[in-house]
């Protein structure tokens, strides 16, 4: 199965999970493909079955700059993903009011476009913990056996 690996991050932390995500799940024998501030026509040009967004959050609940181009021509183009799984993965910290906000706008959007939610929201903690590639790993393992089913 070809997943698409969607990453928003200001500092490296979301980039380093993402890289993380393809490194477990084409072990696990999926094809994953990431870039960091993909297109939209880049992302279509995959033909992905199921797509993954690991995003951190930045001002007060906003995506990153790097997500924020995909996510608004997604919104304006809604691309035909009606039934395709997809889940978020999100980096936060909870100190914020709007924690894991940028989480939040993904799962709005792919909600929005009626994609399925393989797995319920990931939200890493930055106050909590500086190994957030680590802390995702069960999580990752998790949706490898959800897109697997
Ligand atoms: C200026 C700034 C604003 C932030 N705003 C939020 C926020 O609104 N909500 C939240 O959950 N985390 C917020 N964070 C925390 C980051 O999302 C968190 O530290 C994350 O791990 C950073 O990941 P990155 O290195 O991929 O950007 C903010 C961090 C900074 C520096």
């Amino acid at each position: 199965m070809k997943v698409a690996i969607l990453s928003g991050s200001v500092y490296g932390a979301a980039e380093e999970v993402a890289r993380r995500a393809v490194e477990l799940l084409n072990a696990a024998g999926f094809e994953a493909w990431h870039k960091a501030g993909a297109s939209l026509a880049e992302v279509q040009a995959q033909a992905p079955e199921a797509l993954l967004a690991v995003t951190s959050t930045t001002g007060m609940g906003e995506l990153p700059g790097n997500l924020q181009g995909f996510y608004y021509e997604t919104r304006d183009v809604f691309p035909a993903w009606s039934g395709k799984p997809f889940a978020v993965l999100a980096l936060g910290d909870s100190s914020y009011d709007t924690f894991c906000g940028g989480g939040e706008l993904m799962r709005e959007l792919f909600a929005e476009l009626g994609m399925r939610e393989a797995l319920p929201m990931l939200r890493l903690d930055a106050s909590e913990s500086v190994t957030p590639e680590d802390d995702a790993e069960p999580w990752l393992g998790e949706l490898i056996a959800a897109l697997r089913a």
